[in-house]
């Protein structure tokens, strides 16, 4: 189950070069809670999703992630956060089931075969397992993504156009891991302009 925490956005802006891709931007998100944020491509959705993960610096402001009342430092924000994004690179010469355990030691989280078996089957990938990841689909690796963020049970969310490669069943199952997420109390932040993931939004970003 998880922990309290919530993420507040204070003052955030970011600039690269001369252009100016946000300012002011200033959001407390709870535990529960879900945030949107939509605009164009390059209106810099994704890097506002790596500066809440600390990937990249905000060229004012601050990010502050807290739980049980102590703001979390770097390390522990790392270790707090799921980050489902077009970047994070799966090791194509391991199978599913080795990537969740690799990526779970990573973090020093145990899994049990019953458990890796749990993930596998929450995102259609149980038949799929225990073969080379260099054998899936985009659409099987975006899933399997899933479940590598489930396997280490994070705090805070933080998706990048989730449902990208997804057909239909894949979104429906993205939709249903969401909800439940928020159910238990994730605070959940998705970069998309998919109408239907909006609908889980408590607040909305919408970059020009
Ligand atoms: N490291 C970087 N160096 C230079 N420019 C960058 C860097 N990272 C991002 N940018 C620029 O910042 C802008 C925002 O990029 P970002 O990827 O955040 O946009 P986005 O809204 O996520 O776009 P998309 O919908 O296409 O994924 C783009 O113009 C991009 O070229």
């Amino acid at each position: 189950m998880y922990r309290d925490i919530s993420v507040k956005l204070v003052n955030v802006s970011k600039s690269i070069g001369t252009r100016v891709l946000f300012t002011g931007i200033n959001l407390a998100l709870n535990a529960g809670q879900c945030l949107i944020i939509t605009g164009p491509n390059g209106s810099g959705k994704s890097t506002l999703l790596k500066i809440i993960a600390g990937l990249n610096q905000p060229t004012t402001g601050a990010i502050q992630i807290i739980s049980n009342n102590k703001q979390f430092d770097a390390e522990e924000r790392r270790a707090c956060l799921g980050l489902i994004s077009p970047e994070i690179i799966l090791y194509a010469d391991l199978t599913g089931r080795e990537n969740i355990l690799f990526f779970a030691r990573l973090r020093k989280i145990r899994c049990n075969e019953q458990q890796i078996e749990g993930y596998c089957q929450q995102v259609g990938l149980a038949i799929d397992m225990d073969q080379l990841v260099r054998t899936y689909s985009t659409g099987m690796r975006q899933r399997l993504k899933f479940a590598l963020m489930l396997a280490t049970q994070p705090l805070l969310w933080l998706l990048d156009e989730p449902s990208s490669n997804l057909d239909a069943d894949g979104k429906r199952l993205i939709a249903q891991m969401i909800r439940k997420g928020l159910e238990q109390n994730a605070a959940i932040i998705i970069a998309t302009n998919e109408p239907w993931e909006a609908e889980h939004a408590d607040y909305k970003i919408e970059l020009a």
